[in-house]
């Protein structure tokens, strides 16, 4: 079966500084791979150079079949993507912002209305649909980008964070929407640093630290090589033990 993300020795950097040292993955159709890792090794540029929005890596790159750096245009038609820190156009109101996003995947107007009020209403966002979103809380803005995201049923979906900002019953929500779209056949490529939610949703989970994959493999084979929660494993595999020491010192530092 042709994998439906392929990386092969990607290496990218930001003027001198080599973030990302050789990333090599390959991901099956209908897979939900969680890519966790910790602040700054390099998930949010993994996920910019698969979407094509950082052509400027080396390596081979590959969604769908298609070249990341030649095929861009087509690979974006059939992608979603969720960014960690988006830009709403808040002085829009909802069904607005899915309007204009809807249309640039050239969607029929009439169609993109339907779906989007059926959207927000499972998101529970009917009473805010013509509400200008300037006064949006964070949650409320996520929903409306995750629903921006799926709206052109896309068959590969890049969440970064996809769960930020939403209360307990908007993540059980997500959760359920994301194992759905994988039983329906899409992937799913995520980051998040919640670890309880990776550990339960993910097929596979990839870690990486400081540019370079450190563990592949679904959680049961990953807790096979080290019996540990998630949350110790990755502890260890980025080098982030002992914050229990650290959260002593910060408190120690404050108190002085
Ligand atoms: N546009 C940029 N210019 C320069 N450096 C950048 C840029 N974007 C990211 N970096 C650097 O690249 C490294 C990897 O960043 P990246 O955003 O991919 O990390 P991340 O794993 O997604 O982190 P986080 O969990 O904090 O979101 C960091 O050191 C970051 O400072």
């Amino acid at each position: 079966m042709t994998p439906v993300i392929q990386l092969q020795n990607i290496h990218k950097s930001y003027g001198s500084t080599l973030v990302l040292k050789g990333i090599d993955l390959s991901v099956s159709p209908g897979q939900i791979v969680g890519y966790i890792g910790p602040n700054g090794a390099g998930k949010s540029t993994t996920i910019k150079i698969l979407i094509g929005m950082l052509p400027d890596f080396a390596g081979e790159a590959r969604v769908l079949g298609m070249d990341v750096k030649t095929q861009s245009l087509d690979i974006k038609r059939r992608i979603g993507y969720v960014p960690e820190n988006a830009a709403l156009y808040d002085t829009l109101t909802p069904m607005e912002y899915l309007q204009f996003i809807g249309q640039l995947y050239e969607l029929d107007p009439t169609h993109i209305d339907r779906k989007a009020l059926d959207l927000l209403r499972l998101f529970q966002l009917s009473d805010y649909a013509n509400a200008r979103m300037t006064t949006f809380s964070k949650g409320m803005r996520q929903k409306v980008l995750l629903i921006s995201g799926l709206l052109h049923n896309p068959d590969v979906i890049f969440l970064d964070e996809p769960l930020s900002g939403l209360d307990a019953n908007a993540v059980v929500l997500v959760k359920e929407i994301i194992r759905q779209l994988a039983v329906s056949g899409k992937t799913i490529f995520y980051s998040s640093h919640i670890m309880e939610v990776v550990e339960k949703i993910s097929d596979r989970i990839i870690i990486i630290n400081q540019g370079q994959i450190v563990a592949d493999g679904t959680f049961a084979e990953l807790q096979h090589q080290r019996p540990e929660s998630l949350e110790q494993l990755f502890a260890q595999l980025t080098g982030s033990d002992g914050q229990t020491g650290i959260a002593e010192e910060f408190i120690h530092t404050l108190n002085n």
